[in-house]
């Protein structure tokens, strides 16, 4: 037994499952999740001392790689300063303003602590602001955990097979209709029958919580038009895209592959890299939808931690580091790993598409006609091939997503020697994901 083995026992007896959030429980590839004692630029070290190299990041916030000093430091001063007031900080206009200065259509800027809580006041923002009750959400789209949003959601539900969440009430589901990804004709049916009573379509800016699955050149576009046609609203969720894939999210990697370009979005949902590792998000989009919020108009939304000075110090540092340079080694980082990940499952005889978005990558085992468009054909994978895989990396000193419908994420401190441990890594994990076999 290790140590991280008796963690595990002790934390299922005192906490569920043993975890604070599902997809860390490693209940898809099998065996004790890591219990990580620290992290530093791109690697983790577990209870028991071993060192992994890291391509989970937090799930995406630690694009600088870990404890970055200059993040730290800010951390730190801020600490000094004051953990929590319960007031206005000078930090928070500064984060909002330097939102609204990357991504042109955010004109105003609410923070909040979760990604969960970004998307839930955006959904309530575009009823209270249209006065309609429909939600279009897609399959295998993850926006977080509140209720509306858990049907066909991807991420932590994919892993677990779950179809939607227990104790959501018939009501509420009865308000998201859930249409197919990438299917605009799907869209066209829904506007032409609910149109009236549709307040938004809610899309990740490219779905990454079923592995990476980009939309079509244009859809993000085409969605905007046709909502408007409609008089519903769009709020595109760069919870985790935003400041992760460009200066400004996917939205400004879109602008460039749709002939509808370009596109504005009337809300904008941000997590993770803004806050740098610690819990800050961000609702931002039309100054004319967004002072329908309390105190200004009728939506209430609130926070006692909203805008926590220490959180606010790690996101603005963070982002204020992240310059197209940054950007540009992420890129790289990512295109080197997954073309890393092609050469072995292709010398190992493993049928498999590796899906990439920017730095954003994931892997998908099977045979498929060119990238993934949408859920059901992600669902369909040989994802029992994934189990033999993460366990031969994790063997061998890296640690991927604990399943295979999430996405990989690459920091800037991953070099090339980081790079290459990764890639003499793989060639063991593809040849048992080869002589993996299916369940019986
Ligand atoms: C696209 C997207 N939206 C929303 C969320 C919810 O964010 P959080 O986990 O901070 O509540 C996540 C991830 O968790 C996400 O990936
Ligand atoms: N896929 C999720 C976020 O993007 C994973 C994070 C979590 O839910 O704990």
């Amino acid at each position: 037994m290790s140590l991280n083995d008796d963690l595990f026992a002790r934390a299922q007896a005192a906490i569920p499952g043993g975890v604070n959030s599902p997809v860390r429980a490693f209940r898809s590839v099998g065996g004790s999740p890591l219990f990580i004692t620290s992290a530093n630029g791109a690697y983790v070290t577990d209870a028991d001392g071993r060192e992994y190299v890291d391509l989970v990041a937090s799930w995406g916030p630690a694009i600088l790689g870990h404890a970055h000093p200059v993040v730290v430091d800010a951390v730190q001063q801020a600490a000094a300063r004051g953990l929590s007031f319960g007031a206005s900080t000078p930090a928070e206009t500064e984060l909002a303003e330097l939102v609204e200065e990357r991504v042109a259509p955010v004109e105003k800027v609410r923070l909040l602590s979760t990604g969960t809580e970004a998307t839930m006041t955006a959904i309530r923002l575009a009823r209270g602001f249209t006065g309609r009750d429909l939600l279009v959400k897609f399959a295998g789209h993850y926006h977080g955990h509140s209720d509306g949003l858990l049907a066909a959601a991807g991420s932590g539900l994919a892993t677990l097979a779950l179809p939607a969440s227990a104790g959501v009430t018939k009501a509420t589901a009865a308000q998201t209709l859930v249409l197919p990804y990438n299917d605009l004709d799907a869209v066209r049916a829904a506007f032409a029958e609910h149109g009236s009573n549709i307040a938004a379509v809610i899309t990740e800016a490219v779905a990454a919580n079923m592995g990476v699955v980009e939309p079509d050149a244009g859809f993000n576009a085409a969605l905007v038009e046709l909502a408007h046609a409609y008089g519903a609203l769009v709020i595109l969720d760069e919870v985790l895209t935003g400041f992760r894939v460009s200066r400004a999210g996917y939205w400004r990697l879109d602008q460039v592959r749709g002939p509808e370009h370009p596109y504005a979005p009337d809300l904008f949902t941000f997590g993770k890299v803004i806050g740098g590792g610690m819990p800050v998000a961000a609702l931002g989009g039309r100054a004319d939808v967004m002072d329908h919020l309390a105190p200004l108009g009728p939506v209430y939304q609130a926070g006692t931690l909203s805008g926590n000075p220490v959180a606010v110090a790690a996101g603005l540092t963070t982002l204020r580091l992240a310059d197209d340079a940054l950007y540009a080694r992420l890129d790289a980082a990512a295109a080197s790993v997954s073309e890393a990940v092609t050469d072995a499952l292709t010398a190992a005889g493993v049928a498999h598409s590796v899906q990439r978005a920017g730095n954003l990558f994931s892997v998908a085992f099977g045979s498929f006609d060119g990238p993934i468009r949408d859920y059901d054909t992600v669902l369909a994978q040989e994802a029992w091939r994934y189990p033999a895989f993460f366990h031969a990396m994790l063997d061998a000193g890296v640690s991927l997503p604990p399943s295979v419908f999430e996405a990989w994420f690459v920091t800037a401190a991953h070099d090339e020697d980081v790079i290459g441990r990764i890639a003499e890594a793989l060639p063991a994990a593809a040849r048992a994901a080869a002589s993996a076999q299916p369940p019986a």
